[in-house]
C-alpha cells in the first residue's frame, strides 16, 4: 500500500510542464482499433489508466510498442474481434470506448460494464441509444454489454443528457457507418475535438466537434496515423489551484489557455494574479484569497473534475463559498476528509457551503477517487503540518509524476510504501 506524505506550508515556485490529457488519451487508445493499421500516439501521460488500456489492447490481439516514454505505436491489424471481460473492463471508465470502436470496425463487441471513479450512478443509456440508432442490437447480461449489427447506418441522434462518453462512443461507431450521422446536443469538451482530429487523421469525415452538433459522414476504411494528444486541461487546472492555495509564483507550461478560462476567471475573482502568455499561464498568489461560488457545468463551464480540488482551495478563503455540483451526484466524498483537516463545510444534496477557516491542519486522510485525491493534495500543500494520503492508486490514474512535479516547485512531498 502506498501513501503520499505532504509537509504543508511551502510556497510553490518554478515551472511545471503539463502532460497529455488523460481523458483524450484514454479515448484515443481504444479508437486505434478502428484503424486496423499502425497508429503512433504521442504526448501520452504516464498514468495507470494509459498503461492499463495499452495492456488491454495487447491482450485483445494488438501489438503495442513503447517507442519513447510518452509515445506508443499501436498496430491493431491482427485484431479479429473484441471481448474485454470483467477483469479487464472494471479497471477504468474508458474501457467502454472499446464498444464503439470495435462495433465500428467488426460490427460487434463484448465489453464488461466499465469501472472508473465512484462519483455517482454513471448510467450508459445514451451510449446504448446511439448504438441502437445506428442499427446495433445491444444486450446486457451477466455484467457484459454486447453490441452487434449486420450493418451500421447513419442516423440523427439527439442526446437527452450532454455526455462526453456517449458523444465519443457514437462518433467511434459512426465513422464507418453507411451515410451520415448527426449527434445533436453533443458534448463540447476539448477531448471531443482531439478525438475528432484523431479520427479525421485516420481518414474519417467528422465535422462540428467543439459545437453541440457533430456531423459524421461514414467512410469505407480508415488507416494509421500519427497523433499528438492535447495538454491535460484538468492536470493544468489542478496545478493552477495548487499554486493559488500554497501561494507563490508558478508558470504552468504547455497548456491551451482557452481550455482553462472557467478556472482562470474564478481564480482571478478570488484575488489570484493569472497572467497568460502564449502556451503558458503564470499564477501569482499571496495565499490570502476571498471566497467565491462555483457551479459545475459542461464545457465551457467550470469542469466537474476540478470541483474537488477547487473546494479545498475555498476552505481557507475569506468568507463563504457555495459549490454546486450539477454533473455527478456523488462527488462530495472528499468533504469528510477535508473536515478532518479542519475545514468548515456543510453538504446538502448537490450543494456544499464552505465557510473559510484561518488554516487547515495536516491529518491522515483517504482518497475515495482520483480528483478527491487531488483535492487532498491541494489541502495538504496549504495545511499546517503533515498530511498522509491513503489510496494513492486513485491519484496515479490521472496525474503524471505528481510528486516529482510538486517537488520541483518546492513542495515537500514523499511516497511511502506501508503494510
Ligand atoms: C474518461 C473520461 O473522459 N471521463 C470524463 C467523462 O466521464 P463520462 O463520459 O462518464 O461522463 P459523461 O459526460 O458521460 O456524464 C455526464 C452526465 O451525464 C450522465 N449520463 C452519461 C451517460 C449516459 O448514457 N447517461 C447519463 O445520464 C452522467 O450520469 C453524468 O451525470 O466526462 C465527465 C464529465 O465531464 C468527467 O468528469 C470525466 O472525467
Ligand atoms: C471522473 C474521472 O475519470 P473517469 O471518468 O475515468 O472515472 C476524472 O478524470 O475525474
Amino acid at each position: 500500500m502506498e501513501k503520499l506524505i505532504i509537509e504543508g506550508g511551502q510556497q510553490l515556485r518554478g515551472t511545471v510542464k503539463i502532460s497529455g490529457f488523460k481523458n483524450a488519451a484514454v479515448a484515443i487508445i481504444p479508437a486505434t482499433v478502428l484503424a486496423g493499421d499502425t497508429c503512433v500516439i504521442d504526448n501520452l501521460p504516464q498514468i495507470s489508466d494509459v498503461k492499463i488500456l495499452a495492456d488491454m489492447l495487447s491482450s485483445l490481439g494488438a501489438t503495442v510498442k513503447e517507442l519513447r516514454p510518452n509515445t506508443l505505436e499501436i498496430n491493431t491489424t491482427a485484431m479479429k474481434d473484441c471481448y474485454a471481460d470483467y477483469e479487464l473492463a472494471k479497471e477504468l471508465r474508458a474501457s467502454y470506448y472499446l464498444l464503439g470502436a470495435a462495433l465500428g470496425r467488426f460490427k460487434k463487441a463484448k465489453v464488461a460494464y466499465p469501472g472508473g471513479c465512484s462519483i455517482g450512478s454513471r448510467p450508459i443509456d445514451q451510449h446504448i441509444k446511439g448504438f441502437e440508432a445506428l442499427g446495433a442490437k445491444v444486450t446486457i447480461e451477466h455484467g457484459i454489454i454486447s453490441v452487434e449489427a449486420e450493418k451500421l447506418v447513419g442516423a440523427e441522434i439527439y442526446l437527452d443528457v450532454v455526455s462526453v462518453g456517449a458523444t465519443i462512443n457514437i462518433m467511434l461507431a459512426a465513422v464507418m457507418a453507411e451515410g451520415t450521422t448527426v449527434i445533436d446536443n453533443a458534448a463540447k469538451e476539448p477531448h471531443i475535438v482531439d478525438m475528432a482530429n484523431f479520427l479525421n487523421c485516420m481518414g474519417a469525415d467528422v465535422k462540428g466537434a467543439g459545437t453541440d452538433v457533430i456531423k459524421i459522414k461514414g467512410v469505407e476504411k480508415l488507416g494509421g496515423c500519427i497523433h499528438t494528444v492535447i495538454p491535460d486541461q484538468i492536470e493544468a487546472g489542478t496545478y493552477m489551484i495548487a499554486a493559488a492555495a500554497a501561494g507563490g509564483n508558478v508558470l504552468i507550461d504547455n497548456v491551451i489557455p482557452k481550455h482553462l478560462e472557467a478556472i482562470t476567471a474564478k481564480l482571478k475573482e478570488m484575488g489570484v494574479n493569472v497572467i497568460e502568455n502564449g502556451e503558458s499561464l503564470r499564477i501569482i498568489s499571496s495565499g490570502n484569497l476571498k471566497n467565491v461560488s462555483i457551479k459545475t457545468l459542461v464545457y465551457p463551464g467550470f469542469p466537474t473534475d476540478l470541483q474537488q480540488p477547487m473546494s479545498s482551495l475555498l476552505t481557507t478563503a475569506k468568507g463563504t463559498g457555495i459549490v454546486t455540483e450539477t454533473i455527478f451526484e456523488g462527488r462530495f466524498k472528499h468533504v469528510d476528509e477535508l473536515k478532518r483537516m479542519g475545514a468548515n463545510i456543510k453538504v446538502e444534496g448537490r450543494v456544499a457551503v464552505i465557510h473559510g477557516v484561518k488554516n487547515l491542519t495536516g491529518a491522515k486522510v483517504v482518497a475515495s477517487d482520483l480528483r478527491a485525491g487531488a483535492s487532498l493534495v491541494v489541502a495538504g500543500l496549504m495545511a499546517k503540518g503533515e498530511t498522509e494520503i491513503e489510496n494513492v492508486q486513485y491519484i496515479d490514474r490521472g496525474y503524471d509524476q505528481l510528486e516529482q512535479k510538486l517537488i520541483s516547485l518546492g513542495a515537500k512531498v514523499r511516497r511511502e510504501h506501508r503494510e
